[in-house]
């Protein structure tokens, strides 16, 4: 992928980072830098909600929101980003692909957070209809740069539901069912307005449609010194930045 297909507010190149090459910036982020997964994802949830938010504001201001959620890192993030929105009494409800008892790690962890203040979480064992009708604004965190071949099971169900049925769909790092690297949807694939993307764009954003923000992470230069991907913050003084492609 040409590393200038991405340009930021400021005219200059992002570069575009491979699944396998963002799994090794999180590898050397926790393993030699000490900045851990769950300091990222609280940055990833804020930088989501924020974009959310704004969508929000723009005309859409008190519609009610399904935070759709995976398990993985891409379902925490969007749980950390349901507590920004329910902190600010915005009408939020998760709706998760499986049980909350089969929710594990960092994730659950999250999700313990948002059970005990009372947030409604909805999963494929709540009554068909409910579980179904979504709201008209709806957060995609089910599946990110993690996706393994075709979306199945009750993931695949959220996907082919929330595109037909929400108006405006903001998803978490890639659209789910989008595989990060190619741009290429082996399956069901979410149809995102909006993308929230973390530390750098991902390759295959280069061809899926819908608009694009960057989130910062706050991942250290030296990390992409390290695995040599050119890299200079693209975020100016701010947190987040709008992305387009050329
Ligand atoms: N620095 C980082 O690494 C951070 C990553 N975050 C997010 O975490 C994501 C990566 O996390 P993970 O590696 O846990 O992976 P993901 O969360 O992208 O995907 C794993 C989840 O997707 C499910 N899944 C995969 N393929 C599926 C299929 N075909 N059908 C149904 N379900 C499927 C798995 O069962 C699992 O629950 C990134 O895309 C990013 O959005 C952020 O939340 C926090 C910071
Ligand atoms: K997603």
């Amino acid at each position: 992928m040409d590393a200038s297909t991405f340009v930021g507010p400021s005219g200059r190149s992002v570069t575009a980072v491979t699944a396998d090459e963002m799994r090794d910036i999180d590898r050397v982020v926790v393993e030699e830098i000490g900045l851990d997964l769950r300091r990222m994802m609280e940055h990833a949830g804020r930088g989501l909600a924020e974009a959310v938010l704004r969508v929000r504001s723009n005309g859409r201001s008190d519609v009610p929101i399904s935070v759709l959620a995976g398990n993985g890192g891409n379902g925490g993030g969007g749980l950390a980003c349901a507590r920004h929105l329910a902190n600010r009494d915005v009408p939020v409800r998760i709706v998760l692909d499986r049980a909350p008892s089969e929710v594990s790690g960092v994730t659950a962890e999250q999700l313990r957070i948002l059970e005990a203040m009372d947030v409604t979480i909805e999963s494929p064992d709540c009554d068909t209809d409910t579980y179904t009708a979504l709201d008209d604004l709806v957060v995609d965190s089910l599946i990110g740069y993690g996706l393994t071949g075709a979306p199945r099971g009750a993931a695949a169900e959220l996907i082919e539901t929330v595109d037909g049925a929400a108006e405006t769909i903001v998803s978490l790092d890639v659209p789910s069912g989008t595989n990060a690297t190619t741009g290429e949807a082996p399956g069901v694939a979410v149809e995102a307005d909006l993308t929230a993307t973390l530390a750098l764009p991902k390759t295959g954003l280069a061809t899926v449609g819908g608009d694009l923000r960057l989130v910062d992470l706050s991942i250290p230069q030296v990390v992409y010194d390290r695995l040599e991907i050119e890299y200079c913050n693209p975020f100016g003084g701010g947190f987040a930045v709008p992305l387009s492609t050329r």
